[in-house]
């Protein structure tokens, strides 16, 4: 087996456990609540993930889905990733679930961020999981180091928050660190080396301006990393 073969099984068997282990949450959850929540995250890493979860016997009819970030693009656009999230996630056994999606027909995602805010203000909060990943930058969930609203994000008691970033190429909406936190569990996906590397600065410090992932750093957090 090439050594990027190992890699890749290794990443797909990561992605099997903490696909396990968030529907062993949901299934806790749901023998104790008629609605349980699940927010997940976009960008490349999920999609095994997601598959795996797909696969998995719980009660998807009384499950709510939605994102912790989203590109304000058409939900056909190939950055969606509530594209992602249909394609990949809401399939096989998870396809009766009930998605919630982050943008609307407004033009930009701050004239579309009240809308967004009455619509999740119904969900079955405090999520019963929150499944982060992390970048390069250290940045999750649309709470971007560059991003002029980050200020806003980590402070906010609104359940959503428009975002613009130099760094990233689309207009982003994101719940606020606040609403991120407001979940039974919290989980963190990442891969490859660099993001351990980023992962241990980010232990190693406290600024989360620096690095946004610190603000779940505080809290217990179960991380998923394969090389
Ligand atoms: O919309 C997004 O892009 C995600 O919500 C974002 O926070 C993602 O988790 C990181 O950017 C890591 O993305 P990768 O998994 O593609 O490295």
């Amino acid at each position: 087996m090439s050594e990027s073969e190992a890699s890749s099984l290794g990443r797909r068997r990561l992605a099997s456990q903490l696909a396990e282990a968030v529907a062993a949450a949901l299934r806790d959850d749901l023998r104790e609540r008629e609605r349980v929540l699940l927010v997940v995250s976009g960008g490349s890493t999920p999609v095994p993930f997601f598959q795996a979860l797909a696969t998995q016997a719980l009660s998807w009819e009384r499950v709510q889905v939605t994102l912790a970030d989203e590109r304000w693009v058409a939900p056909q656009a190939e950055d969606s990733n509530e594209r992602l999230v249909r394609e990949h996630l809401l399939t096989g056994l998870a396809a009766s679930a009930t998605f919630v999606p982050l943008i609307t027909d407004d033009a930009t995602p701050e004239q579309g961020a009240e809308a967004v805010n009455a619509r999740l203000a119904g969900l079955a909060w405090p999520a019963s999981a929150v499944v982060l990943g992390m970048g390069d930058d250290g940045h999750t969930a649309s709470l971007f180091p560059d991003s002029r609203e980050l200020g806003l994000a980590l402070s906010s008691d609104e359940r959503v928050v428009a975002v613009r970033t130099p760094s990233q190429p689309r207009p982003r909406i994101t719940l606020s660190a606040a609403r991120l936190h407001q979940a039974r569990r919290h989980f963190l996906h990442l891969n490859g080396e660099n993001k351990r590397e980023v992962l241990s600065r980010a232990l190693a410090g406290d600024d989360v301006r620096e690095l946004p992932i610190r603000v779940f750093l505080a809290c217990p957090l179960a991380v998923y990393w394969a090389p």
